[in-house]
């Protein structure tokens, strides 16, 4: 089967430091897929590279099979390719609808242009909604964004990502900021996504990955030194020496 999104030999240097080095890894269609590494490993610039707001020096990034290394974001994303942004793309003054709709709307707006504007409304609006219920956010549709509590900020930004219906999610840290009981919230909802999309996740918290990842490839000095099966990353001598071992200990 075709894996639903594939990295083969991706190359950046920044000057002198290589930050992504002939990194190769399959995200298998359904599966979560988790980066982890050090701080400073390049875990960020392979989101950036991969979502493309960040081109590689080398090496090519396929999704569904179609070479997609030269296209735009936005190209990217009408493919089906959607990057879950930090808080800061979320629009403040606006309804947590609202902000789901935009969305909605830049990802379907020749589907809606067709409907009479009161139709096109209420269908957005249907739409808007259905994708705040799929991240746990029935209730908060006439909630100004910026008044939503920081767990439910990661939500809407994950709202506003599934609003445009991706086959591939890039998840960059979702569990950042958040409190015990907002990480809870946040853990089910991305346990709930399991093989309805298929995850690239890059996250500190090593329980949370433990306890989500299908497979996870480990980033040292923008290396991938070992990929595989929760239980047989946390084996690898070579991980453990490089990061687990440290995490776990600290
Ligand atoms: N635009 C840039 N110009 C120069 N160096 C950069 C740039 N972006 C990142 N770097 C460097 O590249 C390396 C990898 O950074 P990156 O943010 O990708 O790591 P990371 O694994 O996401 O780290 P963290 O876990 O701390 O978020 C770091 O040494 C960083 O300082």
């Amino acid at each position: 089967m075709t894996p639903a999104l594939s990295v083969r030999g991706l190359s950046k240097s920044f000057d002198a430091l290589k930050v992504s080095d002939a990194i190769t890894f399959d995200l298998a269609e359904g599966e979560i897929h988790a980066i982890i590494g050090p701080n400073g490993a390049g875990k960020t610039t392979l989101i950036h590279q991969l979502s493309g707001s960040l081109a590689p020096d080398a090496g090519r990034i396929l999704l569904g099979g179609e070479d997609i290394t030269r296209l735009s974001m936005a190209a990217r994303a009408r493919r089906g390719l959607a990057r879950s942004f930090q808080i800061t793309s979320i629009l403040p003054g606006f309804t947590a609808l609202e902000n789901v709709a935009l969305a909605v709307q830049a990802r379907s707006g020749s589907s809606f242009r067709f409907l009479r504007p009161a139709a096109s409304e209420r269908a957005l609006n249907e739409a808007a909604a259905a994708a705040l219920a799929a991240a746990g956010l029935c209730g908060t549709e006439g909630r100004i964004a910026g008044t939503l509590s920081h767990g439910e900020k990661r939500q809407l930004e994950i709202a506003i990502a599934l609003a445009m219906q991706p086959k591939v999610l890039l998840l960059d840290e979702p569990l950042a900021g958040t409190g015990h009981r907002e990480s809870a919230a946040l853990l089910q909802l991305i346990a709930g996504l399991k093989g309805r999309l298929s995850i690239v996740l890059i996250e500190h918290d090593m329980e949370a990955v433990f306890a989500l990842a299908d497979r996870i490839s480990v980033l040292v000095y923008g290396r991938v030194i070992a990929t595989g099966r929760p239980e047989a990353i946390r084996a690898d001598a070579e991980v453990r020496a490089a990061y687990l071992g440290d995490e776990e200990e600290s």
